[in-house]
């Protein structure tokens, strides 16, 4: 990163799609973030890169955050260097994030939808470790922001967060930091990959995987993946083994939810003991459901009162290990609404590994 004169300029990985330059510094700072060396020449704004999916929610995202971009200068311009990255497709904003760790970023805040903070979240890690600032001797990290402009919003959905961009942007100048937890999927071939919301097995999954193709009809999407994942589908028997204990049949899973956070689908509360603080998981499983099974329960599955319901199951857990008691190698996995692959694999999660801006 270069600065001269107030002015920041982020060389990023893909897409050099960035940037905002800053006035210079202002007189007054009033931010707790910020370090200010009294009656010296040196203070310190905060970095800020603002990773903007502008195809979110079906170009919303784009048009909502340019309409947003006044407001935030005027209430974050002071105290701030605000720096802004358009995401060119999907995984930009990986990188856009790793960039912006290693150059020194005060937060890196994801603009858009759950899969924008998805791949930010997964931007915070590289080869299996956290990634740091280039600079080894600064000891500052990098803390996750969020403004919720996309179609689903699950996690801010956890944390009681309304659908507000002010709101929003008044916790990022607050500079408030709590540590949350990050599920962590190892696959076959030891490769890592992360969640912070919800990540899930079979049917769910299958339905996510189809939803994704119908985004331009917003919420419905998951009413149709839904549909068409129930076509032909079998509930399977899995092998599971929670916390390092015995390998356990369980028979006849349709769908299998392992919650960091609570919310998943577009709202619905399907890990409703998940708590993204807590240092482990809530695994949720659902066992013989049948396709009426849904549309009778839907209801419960949405206000997260499922859990009483005949063939549901719930346990927290620190490490899941998951396989097909078969071969057939199409037990379909999701990570936040991204389908990462099939079974096999390793859960495990980093407790307070993110500082997040709340
Ligand atoms: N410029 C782009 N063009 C197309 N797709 C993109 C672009 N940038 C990012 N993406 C992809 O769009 C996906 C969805 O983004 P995002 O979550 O912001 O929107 P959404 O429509 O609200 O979806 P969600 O249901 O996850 O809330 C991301 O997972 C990302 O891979």
């Amino acid at each position: 990163m270069i600065i001269y004169q107030g002015v920041v300029v982020v060389a990023m990985a893909r897409n050099p799609s960035l940037i905002r330059a800053q006035p210079p510094m202002p007189s007054d700072l009033t931010s707790s973030d910020c370090s200010v060396l009294r009656g010296g020449a040196s203070f310190r704004r905060r970095e800020l890169i603002f990773v903007v999916n502008p195809r979110g929610a079906n170009g919303t995202t784009g048009q909502q955050w340019k309409k947003l971009l006044p407001y935030l200068r005027s209430r974050l311009g002071n105290d701030c260097n605000i720096c802004e990255s358009l995401t060119s497709g999907p995984s930009h904003a990986i990188d856009i994030t790793r960039e912006a760790i290693r150059e020194g970023a005060d937060a890196v805040i994801a603009v858009g939808g759950d899969g924008t903070l998805h791949e930010v979240v997964n931007g915070f890690f590289c080869g299996g470790k956290p990634v740091c600032n280039h600079d080894v001797n600064s000891s500052h990290s990098t803390a996750l922001g969020i403004i919720p402009l996309g179609t689903g919003s699950d996690f801010a959905r956890t944390l009681g967060w309304k659908n507000d961009p002010h709101d929003a942007i008044e916790r990022i100048a607050k500079g408030l930091k709590s540590k949350i937890d990050v599920g962590c999927i190892a696959g076959e071939i030891g490769e890592s990959h992360y969640f912070i919301n919800v990540a899930d097995i079979h049917l769910s999954a299958k339905a996510g995987y189809y939803a994704s193709r119908y985004k331009k009809f917003g919420n419905l999407c998951y009413v149709i993946g839904a549909l068409q994942a129930f076509f032909r589908h079998h509930n399977q028997d899995l092998r599971i083994k929670v916390d390092e204990g015995e390998w356990e049949v369980c028979s006849q899973v349709t769908a299998l939810c392992i919650g960091n956070a609570k919310y998943f689908g577009g709202g619905m509360k399907i890990t409703p003991n998940a708590n993204p603080s807590s240092g482990d998981y809530e695994m949720v499983i659902l066992q013989d459901f049948k396709w009426y099974d849904f549309i009778l329960k839907l209801h419960k599955l949405y206000n997260g009162t499922h859990l009483s319901v005949k063939n549901v199951s719930s346990r927290r857990a620190r490490s899941i290990e998951i396989e097909e008691t078969g071969s057939s190698g199409s037990i379909f996995v999701q990570s936040d609404g991204e389908f990462l692959g099939f079974l096999p694999r390793k859960f495990s999660i980093l407790p307070g590994v993110i500082e997040l801006l709340c």
